[in-house]
C-alpha cells in the first residue's frame, strides 16, 4: 500500500505576524530554551496527546522523508502554496464527487486517504462552500492541538446548528462556541470524564453488560448467527447510556422492545443516515428545504421529541419519588445523584440548557458506540488468534466469576488493545478537526487564523510507514511491552479528539464498551464466514452492508 507524502520543506514568504508562532514552534523541535521547555511541558501535563508532543519529531532518521522545520519566519511558505486538487470557480472540486467511479461523499475517509496520498502531508480542498486543510503528518497536527487555546472550535454541524436555530433550540454541547461552551462543558465534565465517577458506573454497566450477552443468546438463529446485529448493539448502546443519564434501565432487551425506545433507535439512525450527504453538499437546504433536508428534519424532530420524551418522564418521576435540588444549590459533582438530577440542580444552567445537554449525549452515545462494538466484534470474528488471547485473559482476570468492577477491569490490558486496533483499522470519527484561532506555522506553511484544519486520521491508521503490516489486526502494537514508538501509541487518542474539547464521553464509551465485549467473549465463540466487509460514511463510519456474526455459545 503506498504510504503517504510527508513534508518538503522549500523557500519563500515571510508573514511578519506569524515571527512568534514560529519562532516557537521551530525552538521546541530544535533547540528548546528552558522557558520554552517549561511552557511546553505545562500545556501538555494533561493532554491524552502528551507523547507526541514531548518526544522528538517522527521519523527525522528515515531516509524517505526529507523534511526540515523552517529556522526562520522568511522560510515559511504561504497559505496559497499549499498543494491543492484542481477545482472550478465557486464550486471547487464538488463535481469531482459526482464523476462516475469519482470520489463519494460516504467514502470521504478514502477520499482524504487518496488526496494526501497524492498531494503530501498537507492539502487544501474547496468543496463547494466547504473549505478545509488536511493533515497527514501526526507531529504536524500536534501543533494545531498545542494552540487551540482555552474555547476550541470544531466546525460547527451545519444541519444540525441550521436545524436548532429554525427551531429556536440552544446549540448544544456538541455545537456550542466560547463561554456558551465552557459553561455547559464545565458542568458536565466532572461528572462524565473523573475516573472515579465514571468507575462508579461499572456495577450497572456490569449488569447491562450480562443482560445483553443473554439478550444475544436468545436472538440468535438455529445456525448462531445474529441477524440485524447493528440493530441489538442499539440497543445495548441505548441501554447503557440510558442507565448512565436517568440511573434507571430503559428495558431495551424485553420482548417487544418498548415502542419509544425502538422509535427513538430508528429515527437516530436515519437522523445520522441523512446528516452525511448534508453536511458535504451545497447548503442548498438553507434557502429552500429540499427533499433531502425534509427527510433529515423529519427525523430530527422525532430525535428531539423522543429524547426529550425519555427526559421528561425521568424527571418527573424523581419530582415524586426524590426532591430535585433547588436550582439555586447546586449539587457536587461528587454526590451520588442521577446525571440528569445533578444537571439540574446547577444554578449556571437553565433547565433548557440542561435538557438540551441530555438530548446531546443520548444522541452522540449511540451511534458511535454501537459502531465502534460493531466493528470490534467484526475485527475478532475474523481473527481467532486475538479471540483466543482475548479469552485467555479473561480467564485469568475474571476466572469463572461473572462480575466485572472497578478494580479487576484496570487488568483486563489485552481487551483494552483490542479495541484500540479495531479503531485504528475502523476509526468510527474518521477526521479531527479545529478552526484555527491564531495565524500559526503547519507543515512550513502559514495558516491563518480562523481555518478550518483537520487531522486525517484514517489516512493516518492506514500508512503502511506508521503501521507497519497495517492491513492485518494486531491488538500486540498497543502493548505497553510493544516496540512501536511511544509517540504512535499516542495516536490511538485521537479518536475521541482532544484537548479541552476531547469527547466528553470517551470514559464512560471505552468502560461500557470493555465491560461488553469482555462478556462476549467469555460467553461466546464468534465466527465471521461471508465476504469481507468495507467501510462507509454515516457520519460515523460504518459497515456498508449488514453484518452477520456468528455466536457459538463456549462451554464454560
Ligand atoms: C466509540 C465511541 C465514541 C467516539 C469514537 C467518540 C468520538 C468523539 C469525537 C472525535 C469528538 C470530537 C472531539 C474533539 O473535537 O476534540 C466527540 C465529541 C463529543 N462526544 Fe463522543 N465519541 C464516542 C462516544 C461518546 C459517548 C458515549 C458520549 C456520551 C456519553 C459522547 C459524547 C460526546 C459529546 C457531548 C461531544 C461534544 C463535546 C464538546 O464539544 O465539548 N461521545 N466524540
Amino acid at each position: 500500500m503506498a504510504a503517504i507524502k510527508t513534508c518538503n520543506m522549500i523557500k519563500t514568504v515571510s508573514p511578519s505576524a506569524l515571527k512568534r508562532v514560529v519562532s516557537t514552534s521551530a525552538t521546541s523541535r530544535n533547540t528548546t530554551t528552558p522557558s520554552a521547555f517549561v511552557l511546553e511541558q505545562e500545556r501538555t501535563a494533561t493532554c491524552p496527546f502528551k507523547n507526541i508532543l514531548n518526544t522528538k519529531p517522527l521519523w527525522r532518521n528515515e531516509s524517505q522523508i526529507s523534511r526540515d522545520i523552517p529556522a526562520a519566519s522568511s522560510e515559511l511558505k504561504s497559505f496559497e502554496e499549499i498543494p491543492a486538487p484542481k477545482g472550478l470557480p465557486i464550486v471547487g472540486t464538488l463535481f469531482d464527487y459526482f464523476k462516475k467511479d469519482g470520489l463519494r461523499f460516504n467514502k470521504m475517509h478514502e477520499a482524504y486517504k487518496k488526496r494526501a496520498i497524492e498531494h503530501g502531508p498537507i492539502y487544501k480542498e474547496k468543496i463547494a462552500t466547504i473549505s478545509t486543510v488536511v493533515v497527514s503528518d501526526p507531529h504536524e497536527y500536534s501543533k494545531v492541538i498545542r494552540s487551540e487555546g482555552r474555547y476550541p472550535i470544531r466546525r460547527e454541524m451545519e444541519p444540525i446548528a441550521h436545524y436548532r436555530r429554525q427551531k429556536n433550540l440552544d446549540l448544544g454541547l456538541v455545537n456550542d462556541k466560547g463561554e456558551n461552551w465552557y459553561k455547559l462543558r464545565t458542568v458536565t465534565a466532572p461528572k462524565m470524564l473523573k475516573m472515579k465517577e465514571v468507575l462508579d458506573f461499572c456495577g450497572p454497566m456490569n449488569d447491562v453488560g450480562n443482560d445483553f450477552v443473554a439478550h444475544l443468546a436468545d436472538v440468535r438463529q438455529s445456525n448462531d448467527e445474529v441477524v440485524g446485529l447493528e440493530k441489538e448493539l442499539f440497543k445495548w448502546a441505548f441501554e447503557s447510556i440510558g442507565t448512565f443519564l436517568f440511573e434507571e434501565r430503559i428495558g431495551c432487551f424485553s420482548k417487544p422492545t418498548p415502542t419509544k425506545a425502538q422509535q427513538f433507535i430508528d429515527h437516530l439512525q436515519e437522523f445520522f443516515k441523512y446528516l452525511q450527504p448534508l453536511m458535504f453538499n451545497v447548503p442548498i437546504y438553507k434557502l429552500y428545504p429540499t427533499k433531502l433536508w425534509k427527510k433529515f428534519e423529519y427525523h430530527s424532530d422525532a430525535v428531539f421529541q423522543l429524547g426529550r420524551y425519555f427526559i421528561n418522564k425521568r424527571v418527573a418521576e424523581l419530582e415524586k419519588t426524590v426532591q430535585l435540588p433547588s436550582a439555586s444549590k447546586d449539587v457536587a459533582s461528587e454526590q451520588r445523584v442521577p446525571f440528569l438530577t445533578y444537571m439540574l440542580s446547577q444554578e449556571s444552567l437553565t433547565t433548557d440548557d440542561a435538557l438540551s445537554t441530555a438530548v446531546d449525549i443520548l444522541a452522540a452515545a449511540t451511534e458511535t458506540t454501537s459502531n465502534a462494538m460493531l466493528w470490534t466484534l467484526y475485527c475478532l470474528a475474523e481473527n481467532s488468534e486475538a479471540q483466543q488471547k482475548m479469552y485467555e485473559e479473561t480467564k485469568a482476570v475474571l476466572g469463572d466469576s461473572k462480575d466485572i468492577n472497578a478494580e479487576n477491569i484496570s487488568k483486563l490490558t489485552y481487551v483494552k488493545a483490542v479495541l484500540k486496533e479495531a479503531l485504528r483499522k475502523y476509526p468510527i470519527s474518521w477526521a479531527t478537526s479545529r478552526i484555527t484561532q491564531e495565524d500559526m506555522e503547519v507543515c512550513g506553511h502559514h495558516i491563518p487564523a480562523g481555518t478550518h484544519i483537520q487531522a486525517n486520521l484514517y489516512g493516518m491508521f492506514r500508512d503502511e510507514k506508521l503501521f507497519p503490516d497495517n492491513d492485518s489486526f494486531k491488538p500486540e502494537r498497543w502493548l505497553k511491552d510493544s516496540k512501536m514508538d511511544a509517540t504512535l501509541k499516542g495516536l490511538s487518542s485521537l479518536v475521541w479528539g482532544h484537548g479541552a474539547r476531547m469527547c466528553i464521553g470517551r470514559r464512560f464509551a471505552e468502560q461500557e464498551m470493555h465491560i461488553a465485549l469482555t462478556k462476549i467473549v467469555q460467553n461466546f465463540n464468534l465466527q465471521y464466514e461471508r465476504e469481507p466487509i468495507h467501510a462507509t460514511l454515516n457520519t460515523v463510519m460504518t459497515p456498508d452492508r449488514p453484518l452477520v456474526i456468528k455466536f457459538e455459545p463456549r462451554s464454560l
